[in-house]
């Protein structure tokens, strides 16, 4: 291809130099993967049941994109872990700071002293009541049938009476006299200016804190940080800091576990497996974290946004526990509350598992609450390096991965258990502009990582393995790799509808390295993921939502970093909403894509399947007008790739021409989209 087509190609070359370089990065966990297995039974015999307290936190944000119903689901199952209860204590963090969620909490403080007993008499699984009811319905055999409809029904009234309170926005006021925390509103408190509220629903130190069978309940506290307009309150970062000196206070547990709202325990033993590591007489002392992986209940069977994350958590995270530990992900994990605060690594140091604030306080309830609500003041960590060298980092909206970074630069190791019956199931993001939202927070959130002073390689430079910083890597340039992605499907097609060519002829040796790499890439990622448990066609999917996030969300990612460097904007944690309206849940189950409103993500992807789709016909045409042997040889590569480009975005077509649900691609996103196209066409970019 001298002469015509030399800058493009020079483009490719680059691009192609990047995914090779990309390609070594992921290649560093994929060396030396572990597995690990707790055994619980020894740690009963040798600890009994001599534990140490734990402190779980549960972060919530918004009342209206995490339904309250929701909250207390996963609050319960977290309260009926198979654990002694006067050692366990629930925070629940909300930064809504709604009193409907407070409603929530109390109703669920009530609903325990019945649902834990039964949860232990009949020792179920899961004892989230939500999962358990559907999960269990019909096959109920193992209980009295008269004893679950009972409860079944108590807990349907419950959640009826908290989705009827939260639908109308206002809590009844005979409810409200039943508690002093409703007082904590009045008609001022917006989610954005409030005082701190700290209410201590049950405290497992008071005797009169029993279920209806005598036996202890945990702690369970509400806390809403103080917020006001103007402090920055750093997101989910501030609320994990916040429920550290909260929990200070009142139970001071030496392991602090954490998940989001929507991740509920689905494995009752998951405490103990974590201990088993803690504990451990021979590595223990050097684990600064336990993480378990994220998974979804809410998945389709052919994974169409791409969201198991199964290769991630079969493959990858597996492979980063043997350099070092995996990253910490921000839910299912548990931490030393010691390291969580800050201390590095010493040979010498000893735990005190038995810390803990057990023994009732001198002090009054609402003494108590007040000192924390001291602690979730805004201004309590002026001038203090909370945020910094102190609890979660603030100023990244993946607060987790720049955590844990520090946490393994000062020292500690971390390991991954990902048990067989997964211990937390949550919510995945059931539409496609939920997917690219997310993918967006986390690209841009991992790659501000790389432009910042934590750059892993900088930052991480002699404390931890380069494997290990090669690992963070593979997340670190999801970002990045949007360009050469970009330039990939856009160049060589608009080249194949010029007649230029990029490649080497088929005919010639040198086109090997780039079948060789096509197919052996390609059978590979497939392998992973058929045994990492995605299906055939999951993958396939997978596949396009890699292309998909590649041109909308990193693309987004790069860029606001960019604008984040000039300036031009600041650091914003959008929620992903938990919920989903029937038409889109019914397209979900369904497996056809979720467009429905004209963001200009959907212009991107609508505007490079359109170019593909001309630029093949238009090659197509070029090679039969000029007689087959002229040009196929040259352009066969690209007929190739522009051709996988179409039929990876036959949804899409579908979505612009053929479908009439609510979910198509809307009419302007097309126009646009073919405006860009022709843009493209006269601009003579190639
Ligand atoms: O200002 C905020 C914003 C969010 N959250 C909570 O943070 C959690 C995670 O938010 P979500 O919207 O569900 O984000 P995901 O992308 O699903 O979360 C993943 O990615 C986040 C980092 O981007 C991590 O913090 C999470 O633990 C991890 O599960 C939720 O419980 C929120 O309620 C807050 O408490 N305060
Ligand atoms: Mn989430």
């Amino acid at each position: 291809a001298a002469g015509e087509g030399r800058a493009a190609w020079l483009g490719m070359l680059a691009a192609e130099l990047w995914y090779a370089a990309y390609w070594v990065v992921t290649q560093s966990v994929r060396w030396s993967p572990v597995r690990r297995r707790p055994f619980i039974d020894r740690l009963a015999a040798r600890h009994g049941e001599r534990l140490p307290c734990v402190d779980i936190f549960v972060c919530t944000a918004d009342p209206y994109s995490e339904p309250p119903s929701l909250v207390v689901s996963t609050i319960l199952s977290l309260m009926a872990y198979n654990y002694p209860p006067e050692k366990l204590s629930v925070y629940l963090s909300h930064d809504g700071g709604s009193i409907l969620t407070f409603y929530g909490m109390w109703e669920a403080s009530l609903f325990a002293k019945h649902w834990l007993p039964f949860c232990k008499r009949y020792n179920i699984e899961p004892r989230s009541p939500a999962a358990y009811f559907s999960e269990s319905d019909g096959h109920q055999e193992l209980c009295n049938p008269k004893e679950w409809s009972l409860i079944k029904d108590m807990f349907d009234k419950m959640t009826e009476r908290i989705d009827t309170v939260v639908m109308s926005g206002k809590v009844p006021e005979e409810i409200k006299a039943s508690h002093k925390g409703f007082y904590e509103w009045n008609q001022e408190i917006t989610s954005k200016n409030h005082q701190p509220i700290v209410q201590i629903l049950i405290d497992s130190k008071d005797q009169n804190a029993v279920d209806n069978e005598g036996k202890v309940l945990p702690t369970l506290v509400y806390m809403a940080r103080e917020k006001r307009p103007q402090h920055h309150h750093n997101f989910k970062a501030g609320a994990m800091n916040a429920l550290i000196r909260v929990s200070s206070v009142i139970s001071n547990s030496p392991i602090i576990m954490n998940v989001d709202c929507d991740m509920y325990s689905n494995n009752n033993d998951a405490v103990r497996d974590a201990l088993c590591f803690f504990l451990d007489e021979e590595m223990g002392h050097k684990i600064g974290f336990v993480q378990y992986p994220q998974n979804y209940y809410n998945l389709s069977k052919n994974n169409i946004y791409g969201n198991s994350l199964h290769v991630i958590n079969e493959v990858e995270m597996g492979g980063m526990d043997s350099l070092g530990g995996p990253m910490y992900i921000g839910t299912g994990c548990f931490h030393r509350r010691e390291i969580l605060c800050g201390r590095k690594f010493t040979e010498d140091y000893q735990e005190d598992w038995n810390a803990g604030i057990k023994d009732k306080l001198q002090e009054s309830i609402d003494e108590t609450e007040e000192k924390a609500k001291s602690l979730a003041a805004c201004t309590y960590e002026h001038g203090t390096q909370w945020g910094d060298e102190i609890g979660v980092k603030y100023g990244c909206v993946v607060e987790d991965v720049n955590t844990g970074l520090a946490i393994h630069c000062r020292g500690w190791d971390s390991v991954y258990n990902n048990p067989k019956r997964p211990a937390f199931m949550g919510v995945g993001p059931t539409t496609l502009a939920q997917t690219i939202l997310q993918h967006k927070r986390w690209s841009e959130g991992i790659f501000s990582i790389f432009l910042s002073k934590y750059n892993v390689f900088l930052f991480a430079h002699g404390k931890t393995k380069l494997r290990h910083q090669m690992g963070y890597h593979i997340y670190g340039l999801w970002a990045p790799n949007s360009l050469a992605t970009l330039y990939y499907v856009i160049i060589p097609s608009l080249a194949l509808l010029k007649g230029t060519s990029l490649f080497p002829e088929i005919t010639s040796p040198w086109i090997a390295p780039f079948v060789y790499v096509f197919c052996v890439k390609n059978m590979y990622s497939l392998y992973e993921a058929l045994l990492s448990g995605d299906t055939l066609k999951g993958w396939w999917n997978g596949q396009r939502m890699w292309l998909v996030k590649r041109i909308t969300s990193y693309l987004f990612g790069v860029l606001d970093n960019l604008r984040k460097l000039l300036g031009l904007s600041k650091i914003n944690f959008v929620v992903t909403p938990k919920v989903s309206d029937e038409d889109e849940s019914k397209r979900y189950e369904q497996e056809i894509m979720e467009f429905g409103s004209s963001d200009p993500e959907y212009v991107i992807i609508a505007a490079i399947a359109l170019l593909n789709l001309v630029c093949l016909m238009g090659g197509l045409s070029k090679v039969m007008k000029g007689g087959w042997n002229v040009h196929l040889d040259a352009l066969f590569p690209q007929l190739i790739l522009c051709g996988m480009l179409v039929i990876t975005s036959i949804p899409f077509y579908e979505a612009m021409f053929l479908r009439k649900d609510k979910g198509r691609i809307p009419f302007p996103v097309t126009l646009a989209s073919i405006g860009f196209v022709m843009l493209a066409l006269l601009a003579k970019i190639v």
